[in-house]
């Protein structure tokens, strides 16, 4: 579904991305691992567009998307969730989640209101409320719920749980189980390494703009000690 390789990306003069590649497979769970600054949120920025790569490929669904609009990629069908819960403040609840709802690739089983309602009892309960005076949990809850009304093939996770309370944690990292259990394939960045071991089939680790390894969780507990040298945790 996704194959990127010796993807390279700058901030103006400064490169922060010298050989980043990862894969993933139809219906898989996939995570990016490293320290803070390592280059995970540029990869994910590279692959949808938002930053322009020096050099390398980034195919999705077989076609090569680098270079390619935020736009261009979002309708192609992968859906983000940035980090920093971005919700649009001075809509509703509803507002919110049909905003940017399609269903391009004419998925028969599409999200719906329901649907998304039905995962997230808490959303169902603030339709009217504003995006803006919702918990932080709650807007957490709200973006994953807006990208899955885009009817994403491939849907980023970027920090989706960072500095939430442990029992939200659990509530979004019970919804995530259940679209892998559906299916979906998904891109995660989580700092939450028991979790990713147990939900995602594999792991890649970015080093200083560079993947240094990769691997499935029974090789990751294999490499304990050089995977915790890389990640610090
Ligand atoms: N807009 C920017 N301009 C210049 N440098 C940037 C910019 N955004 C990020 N960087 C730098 O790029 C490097 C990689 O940052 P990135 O956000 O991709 O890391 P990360 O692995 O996602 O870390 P974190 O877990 O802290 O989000 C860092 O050194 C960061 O300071």
């Amino acid at each position: 579904m996704l194959k990127v390789s010796g993807l390279q990306t700058a901030y103006g003069r400064s490169q922060v991305l010298f050989d980043v590649e990862l894969t993933i497979g139809e219906g898989e769970v996939v995570t990016l691992l490293g320290r803070n600054g390592m280059g995970k949120t540029t990869t994910v920025k590279s692959i949808m567009g938002l930053l322009k790569p020096l050099a390398g490929e980034i195919l999705f669904c077989g076609q090569n998307v680098r270079g390619a609009t935020p736009e261009s990629v979002a309708r192609r069908g992968v859906g983000l969730v940035p980090e920093g819960r971005q919700v649009f403040p001075t809509l509703t609840v509803r507002e919110n989640l049909v905003a940017t709802a399609a269903n391009r690739l004419g998925r028969s089983d599409a999200w719906t209101l329901e649907r998304v309602y039905e995962l997230f009892p808490r959303l169902s309960e603030r339709v009217d409320q504003s995006a803006a005076t919702l918990s932080g949990g709650e807007q957490q809850m709200l973006v994953l719920g807006r990208a899955l009304m885009t009817n994403p093939k491939l849907l980023i996770l970027d920090e989706a749980t960072e500095g939430l309370a442990p029992v939200i944690r659990r509530e979004i990292w019970g919804c995530i189980e259940a679209l892998k259990g559906e299916g979906q394939s998904i891109l995660l960045i989580d700092k939450n390494l028991s979790v990713l071991k147990r939900l995602a089939d594999r792991h890649y680790i970015v080093e200083k703009g560079r993947t240094v390894w990769s691997g499935d969780s029974a090789a990751l507990d294999r490499d304990s000690e050089l995977v915790h040298g890389y990640i610090g945790l």
